[in-house]
């Protein structure tokens, strides 16, 4: 035999009975069939006496409600016809009877309100019974017997578990009962509080020693996380009775935890399972559930509304009785406490508790410590709202070691301040309090952490779309599936901007269509509101791509990196700009445990400062550098002939992706002195712009005006550079744009080369990087490839964001 609980939303309308009585006659068994009053009811009983009570409203309208949901019901299943109309009707009018005599009398008593309470079962039990073909209706206010605590009336087990037994001793098919309601010794209806529905199925399949309890609802049973805030959660397949326990504590609404006790102590299994989706498995609730070891937690549950009260005060160390006090004043007063938190110091005791609670809690609190207030032993009772408890559980916790560390290593890296903590030696569960505004972030990177840790989410906010940029949005969108499949990383471009507009999403924006997102967005671009907007939404893994060349974005960076978001950048100004900048850029990013990654600023592609790194980490020093630093450089020495002018070949540069932006950048030799000045802090030198020596070899007049003026001035610097090239041609040697960093000094400018020279054979836009180490010493190491160019640029960027994932 079975027992099936069918929750109000499973019989709220004749379409859902139909689903109803589709499952119970899919049984292979003898059932129980327990119902809930159809969606909704109850709380219009409620609502009616409430007004009747009042003396003053009319209940009618509410009354109505209640009827013309059962007539509907009655109409669609029995076609308004048949035994089931009167029975409906009788009960309506018993309803109606006792309301007017509230009206009349203007009071509530529990024990009237539990008159008409389970009016709402005892209709939709005749409903379903006379519905099912074959089902008997039995009555469980006869069987279940109370005491007279009317509301939440307590069981007499003894008397009720015997009349069960002698009610179903012979008993073969199906039987459909009322949730909810009970009787005590006299006869007077009684009811059995919140869950009453699920304890009434307890209590049956606790008697009858059933195969097994259903709970029939409209979910799919106990899920890894909040769904509506966790896309991504899941079923979880079993649990025990403790993990269920401790997961219905909280947010999971799923069974009411007191309820399952008699199920518990018999050791009968609970399955979950949705009316609307039977074919799903569900939940199993067991004594001793699977679990695969490495999946130690089972479920995240949270609750928000909470507010948290700290009493404090040196005073209370080493006193005893101040928690029994506290517990105890909050228990006078009806305040449930969620979570307990109180250090060994005991200078401080903290309780969650819901947050409409607190004026009460805080008045029973002011008034028991009244004395020590005066007299300074208690110095405060502090009051934090809007936050939320959130808890992980699972018994595989027990004794497993670095599930705390995991946890709360995970939140910190994420920015999310941790408020209070509990966790009981039973390490079932382990509970911490947040704000509010951080719940969906909380989850999300618990979930993550959790379970799906084979998926790791990077949510990527990109500014600038110019030649590198929009080069890196074709190359992520290329690699997303690969990445998704072979390195179970997601990337999700979550927010992006151009000069005009920006445009974000959660969920990811299309790669292919950004352009169009943009276009269509009405958000007009802007420094502070992309920050802020970025910042707002809060997610987990984030990083900030700059691929612009500006340093107003560059200054954001701080305040970036400590909202605990990576910054990914082919801008060079930061870790070229003051050195302090640069240093605390890296400390904030080390303190809140987020990336700060910048290969792209030195040699586009190529690995040039994570070489360095490695050299430096790993204790080598760096005795010097020289280098060819500018692809745009290069390419204008390599390009130059007698049908190419420097003019031309500077315009070349620029279609071709290699300029800055504004290729003066590159011709008056700053971009290379910011590379080298990179490279020498990153050997570990503290130099600043000053100590860089920049010879130019273009007149500084040219740098002057506008980029227009620039265009049309170089022309005149062409001849000049034709008669010194051919001079060049003539003794076989090759400009090179040359930085060179030793004996902490460092300087760039032009030079002559003959092809003895390891810098004569630099082809095209190519870099070439001499490191001459304590250990490459007499034959230093050199790197050597493009060193600029919109598609090895960005896969540069793409290669420090994956960085970022760590995967
Ligand atoms: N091109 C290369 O080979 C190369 C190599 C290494 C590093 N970089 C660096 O990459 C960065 C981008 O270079 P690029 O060649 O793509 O330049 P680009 O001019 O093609 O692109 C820069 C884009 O940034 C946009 N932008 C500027 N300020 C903005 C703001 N406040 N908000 C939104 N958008 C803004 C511009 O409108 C432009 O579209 C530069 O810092 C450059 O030094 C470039
Ligand atoms: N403008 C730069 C881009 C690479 O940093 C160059 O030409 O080298």
């Amino acid at each position: 035999m079975k027992v099936l609980k069918f929750g109000g939303t499973s019989v709220a309308s004749a379409e859902n009975i139909r689903r109803v009585k589709e499952i119970v006659q899919k049984q292979n068994e003898d059932v129980i069939v327990v119902v809930s009053a159809l969606g909704g009811v109850t709380d219009l009983i409620l609502q009616a006496a409430r007004v009747a009570a009042s003396g003053t409203g009319d209940f009618h309208p509410v009354l109505s409600e209640i009827k013309n949901r059962h007539a509907q019901a009655v109409a669609e299943l029995f076609n308004g016809a048949g035994p089931v109309v009167y029975i409906a009707e009788e009960l309506l009018d018993e309803l109606e009877q006792i309301l007017t005599g509230i009206t009349l009398v203007g009071e509530l008593t529990p024990k009237t309100l539990d008159r008409i309470a389970g009016i709402g079962e005892r209709v939709s039990s005749h409903l379903v019974a006379q519905f099912i073909p074959g089902a008997v209706r039995k009555d469980s206010a006869e069987l279940i017997q109370t005491d007279s605590y009317f509301g939440k009336a307590r069981v007499d087990f003894e008397v009720t578990n015997q009349k069960i037994r002698d009610a179903f001793a012979s008993f073969s098919g199906i039987a459909v009962i009322p949730g909810f309601i009970a009787k005590n010794v006299k006869g007077e209806f009684t009811t059995l509080g919140r869950g009453g529905s699920d304890y009434t199925a307890a209590i049956m399949a606790a008697a009858l020693n059933v195969e097994a309890l259903e709970i029939w609802t409209d979910v799919d049973g106990f899920m890894t996380a909040d769904p509506r805030v966790i896309s991504k959660a899941y079923t979880i397949p079993e649990l025990t009775y403790s993990e269920a326990m401790e997961l219905s504590h909280f947010g999971a609404k799923v069974i009411y935890p007191p309820t399952i006790l008699p199920v518990y102590q018999e050791g009968i299994p609970i399955r979950i399972k949705n009316t609307f989706k039977p074919e799903n498995e569900g939940t199993l609730i067991l004594s001793s559930a699977q679990t695969p070891k490495d999946r130690p937690i089972k479920g995240i549950s949270s609750i928000s509304g909470i507010t948290l009260l700290t009493l404090q005060g040196i005073g209370m160390v080493g006193v005893t009785g101040i928690s029994m006090r506290l517990f105890t004043a909050l228990a006078r007063v009806n305040v449930n406490v969620i979570l307990i938190s109180q250090a060994s110091s005991e200078n401080s005791i903290s309780v969650a508790i819901d947050e409409h609670a607190v004026e009460v809690a805080e008045s029973a609190i002011r008034e028991e410590f009244e004395k020590e207030i005066e007299m300074g032993q208690v110095s405060k009772i502090d009051i934090e709202s809007g936050l939320s408890v959130v808890a992980i559980v699972g018994e595989n916790m027990k004794h497993t070691t670095g599930i705390a560390g995991k946890l709360f290593s995970t939140i910190g890296k994420n920015g999310i301040n941790v408020i209070a903590i509990a966790q009981g030696a039973s390490e079932l569960n382990i509970s911490w309090v947040v704000k509010t505004s951080e719940l969906r972030k909380t989850l999300n990177v618990v979930h993550e952490s959790f379970f799906l840790s084979e998926n790791v989410e990077l949510n990527v906010f990109l500014m600038g779309i110019g030649t590198v940029g929009s080069n890196l949005l074709q190359q992520m969108q290329k690699q997303q599936k690969k990445l998704l499949d072979e390195k179970h990383l997601k990337i999700k471009l979550t927010g992006v901007a151009n000069s005009r507009k920006m445009a974000f999403l959660r969920e990811g924006i299309d790669m292919t269509t950004f352009r169009e997102k943009l276009e269509n967005s009405e958000q007009k671009s802007g420094l502070p509101g992309f920050i802020h907007e970025m910042k707002e939404m809060n997610i987990y893994n984030s990083v900030f791509v700059d691929c612009t060349a500006s340093d107003e974005v560059s200054g954001y960076y701080k305040e970036v990196l400590n909202a605990n978001i990576s910054v990914v950048t082919a801008n060079k100004v930061a870790a070229s700009s003051d050195y302090k900048n640069y240093l605390d850029l890296k400390d904030v990013a080390k303190q809140k445990g987020v990336k700060f990654l910048f290969e792209t600023n030195v040699g586009a592609g190529l690995p040039i400062i994570n070489t360095l790194n490695d050299l430096v980490n790993s204790g080598d020093r760096i005795l010097k550098i020289e280098a060819v630093l500018s692809g745009t450089l290069n390419f204008i020495f390599n390009t130059i002939s007698a049908k190419v002018p420097l003019s031309k070949t500077i315009l070349m540069a620029k279609e071709q992706g290699y300029s800055e932006p504004d290729p003066r950048v590159d011709l008056s030799g700053l971009d290379v002195a910011r590379k080298i000045l990179i490279l020498a802090r990153e050997s570990g030198y503290p130099l600043e712009m000053d100590d860089i020596s920049v010879k130019r070899f273009i007149p500084d007049a040219l740098f002057d005006g506008s980029l227009d003026d620039f265009w049309e001035n170089v022309k005149a610097l062409d001849n000049e550079f034709e008669e010194n090239r051919k001079r060049l041609e003539a003794e076989n040697k090759k400009w090179r744009f040359v930085a060179r960093f030793e004996e902490e000094k460092a300087q760039v400018g032009l030079q002559e080369v003959d092809s003895r020279h390891p810098f004569y054979d630099l082809e095209g836009s190519n870099n070439l990087v001499m490191y001459t180490t304590e250990r490459y010493n007499e034959f230093p190491m050199l790197i050597k490839g493009y060193g600029a160019g919109a598609s090895v640029t960005a896969a540069g960027v793409f290669a420090d964001l994956i960085k970022v994932s760590n995967i």
